[in-house]
């Protein structure tokens, strides 16, 4: 039996367009660069070791990963993008890879759809991650429906995504930022699971993973600028000229992702600490280690692959995780950690 057709909500719309606009337009930052093109690695002629010698494995928020890679929030809430997140969901346990979810304030909105959510039963070994707008703490979203969320996929954490430029140029897009760091303190102080803040391809500066860190946030993904933007993919959206104009004119806003690393890192050495925000490979994976996160995340990558089949996303799995070998095979290093406490990075610009 087919399930009973209902009226698609305004939310469940921006989400198709936002799978639709990502596949079909060009929206990836226009002149600014993750930065990460600024760094080589000394190549080690004489590695010393065997390649099967090489682990790459990791442990993030006490769950262990076979590789340093997160498939980052992106979808979920209609027919496509609950596909898109079972072809995820199902990469993601094959390799033991970490996988965020889209937010699921559509879900919240229309309890129809927390199906499109539920990967816990494709992914029973992944890290996984629930997903909500900062801002919606400012819109009717409390403890209650945080937890309602992170029951829906049995989540590991919740990332707080936190996104003011693309509310900004989105059409009726939610723009009380006011009073949002109490909210968030006592959002962490009530939650049964760790809190991670992420930015959306604009980056977190040090100074402000400081100030998120001290209310009780407990782990940063930078999503830096450099990647897919969404001012560019908001002004697709647009309703207006001047929403259409805004987000040209800001395509390029935002802190390059290698910068967020270093300065979050040189702020604050202990903390969890993923790299996001234009990665495409995993020579951009190992550089984003190098520099200092523990883990990277791609989302564009991932989503075109899984636009395709799942065997695509078997095949840029196995790319990413050759790539990333690759590194700590011509570097001399054969763990994750060595390649951390090497001095290989070598900024060249
Ligand atoms: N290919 C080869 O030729 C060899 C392979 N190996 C294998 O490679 C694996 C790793 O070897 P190893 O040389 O120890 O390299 P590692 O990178 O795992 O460790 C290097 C040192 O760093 C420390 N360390 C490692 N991980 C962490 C962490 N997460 N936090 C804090 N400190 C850490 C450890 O110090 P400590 O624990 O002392 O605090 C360790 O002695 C082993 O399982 C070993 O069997 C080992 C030797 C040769
Ligand atoms: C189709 C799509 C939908 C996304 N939706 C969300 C979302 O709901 N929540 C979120 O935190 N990030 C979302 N993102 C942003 C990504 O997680 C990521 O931060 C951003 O796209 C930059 O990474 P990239 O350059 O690898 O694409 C989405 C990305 C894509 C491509
Ligand atoms: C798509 C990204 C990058 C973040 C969330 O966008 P939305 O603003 O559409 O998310 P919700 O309001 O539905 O939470
Ligand atoms: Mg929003």
């Amino acid at each position: 039996m087919n399930p009973p057709t209902t009226t698609p909500t305004q939310t469940q719309n921006r989400k198709a367009d936002h799978i639709r606009i990502c596949l079909e337009e060009d929206v990836q930052c226009q002149h600014v660069t993750t930065g990460l093109e600024k760094y080589r690695f000394i190549h080690c002629c004489l590695p010393e070791c065997d390649r099967t010698d090489i682990d790459i494995s990791t442990t993030f928020l006490g769950k262990q990963l076979h590789a340093p890679i997160l498939i980052s929030s992106m979808t979920g809430g209609t027919e496509r993008a609950g596909m898109i997140n079972r072809r995820l969901a199902e990469v993601a346990q094959q390799y033991k890879l970490a996988m965020g979810v889209g937010s699921q304030r559509v879900a919240l909105e229309k309890p129809q759809v927390a199906d499109t959510f539920a990967i816990r039963k494709y992914a029973p070994d992944v890290l996984l991650f629930a997903n909500l707008g900062a801002v919606q703490l400012n819109y009717q979203c409390g403890v209650d429906e945080c937890l309602r969320i992170i029951e829906i996929l049995e989540a590991d954490a919740l990332i707080l995504h936190i996104n003011p430029l693309q509310e900004f140029i989105q059409p009726r897009g939610d723009t009380n930022f006011r009073g949002l760091f109490d909210k968030i303190a006592d959002l962490c102080s009530k939650l049964p699971v760790p809190v991670i803040a992420k930015e959306v391809g604009n980056g977190i500066s040090g100074k402000m993973a400081e100030k998120l860190i001290s209310v009780g946030i407990q782990a940063i993904d930078v999503a830096g600028a450099g990647g897919t933007s969404w001012a560019l993919v908001e002004s697709e959206r647009a309703e207006t000229s001047l929403q259409r104009r805004l987000g040209k004119t800001f395509a390029d806003w935002g802190i390059p992702t290698a910068e967020c690393i270093t300065s979050i890192r040189a702020q604050l050495p202990e903390i969890p600490l993923i790299a996001s925000g234009g990665l495409r490979h995993g020579l951009d994976v190992a550089k984003a280690i190098a520099l200092g996160a523990d883990i990277a995340g791609l989302a564009m990558p991932f989503l075109q692959a899984a636009d395709v089949s799942s065997t695509a996303l078997q095949e840029l799995t196995e790319v990413l995780i050759a790539e990333i070998t690759t590194v700590l095979f011509c570097t001399g290093n054969r763990t994750l950690y060595q390649l951390k406490q090497s001095d290989g990075l070598q900024r060249i610009q």
